[in-house]
């Protein structure tokens, strides 16, 4: 066996896996991303952040730690702490040079992932994001509402704050480590607010970001946990970057 691709060049790629009540999804979302970075010789890890889910997540992820070994830490907490300082959370664990952010519900399909990180690396992108709203990206499965919801949102802030990336509010991209934590620490939101200001703040710094268009197909199993709530602390958090940014 020769050298892998990966890590010929060095390059690692961490996952940061935030769940809450996936323990059906889980199996499946990990046996598809070790596919997919092994079919193309990539090193990988997975960091999962479980926020305490009382449907058992964490042992389903301790018996894959032992199916696919070395590959998954667990870094769980001990209650639902929200989205977005999850991602804070599982960051300090990761070890790899690259971060890639995504659901674990295959509302993000890892099969996107190679065109990511190619296109990462013809451009030598800070920031590849996926984009359900451009290109042939694309939403399937949601109602009227959902729907109308997450294109205002997007609408709203692209308005408001001009950044120029056409899918401001999913949550499936590629980042370099060093560029990750560093808009990390100023972000400030702790729900689903986080992956538009992470993405306003990235741009504000000058940050180079290139878009993949995906296709965002809603969850089979559980439910969402996104609600009315969220929705209001969005509208603040754009508000609130329009002030500062
Ligand atoms: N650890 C942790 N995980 C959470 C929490 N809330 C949600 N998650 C996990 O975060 C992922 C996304 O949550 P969903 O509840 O499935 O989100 P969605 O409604 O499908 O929303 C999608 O669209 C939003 C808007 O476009 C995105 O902002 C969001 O990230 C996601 O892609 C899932 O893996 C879910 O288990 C939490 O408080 N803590
Ligand atoms: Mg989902």
């Amino acid at each position: 066996m020769g050298p892998k691709k990966g890590d010929r060049k060095g390059n690692k790629y961490s996952v940061l896996l935030p769940t809450y009540n996936e323990r059906r999804n889980l199996p499946i979302i990990i046996w598809l991303l070790n596919k997919t970075f092994t079919e193309q010789d990539i090193d990988w890890e997975v960091v999962i952040v479980d926020d305490g889910s009382p449907d058992g997540t964490q042992d389903i992820a301790k018996q894959l730690q032992k199916v696919y070994p070395g590959r998954i830490l667990l870094k769980p907490r001990a209650g639902k702490l929200g989205l977005g300082t999850a991602y804070v959370h599982g960051l300090q664990f990761a070890t790899g040079n690259f971060v890639i952010i995504m659901d674990a519900d295959f509302s993000h399909h890892p099969k996107f992932i190679p065109e990511m990180i190619r296109l990462q690396k013809r451009g030598g992108y800070d920031i590849v994001t996926g984009t359900r709203y451009a290109g042939d990206g694309g939403v399937y499965g949601w109602d009227l509402k959902r729907k109308f919801v997450s294109r205002g949102a997007n609408l709203f802030a692209d308005t408001v704050l001009r950044p120029g990336v056409s899918d401001l509010t999913g949550s499936f991209r590629l980042y370099k480590k060093p560029v990750l934590d560093k808009v990390i620490k100023s972000t400030e939101s702790k729900g689903y607010t986080f992956q538009m200001e992470l993405m306003v703040r990235a741009k504000a710094m000058g940050f180079k970001v290139a878009e993949v268009p995906i296709s965002f197909v809603d969850r089979v199993y559980g439910e969402s946990k996104l609600g009315g709530d969220e929705i209001v602390e969005y509208a603040k958090g754009v508000l609130n970057l329009w002030l500062k940014v």
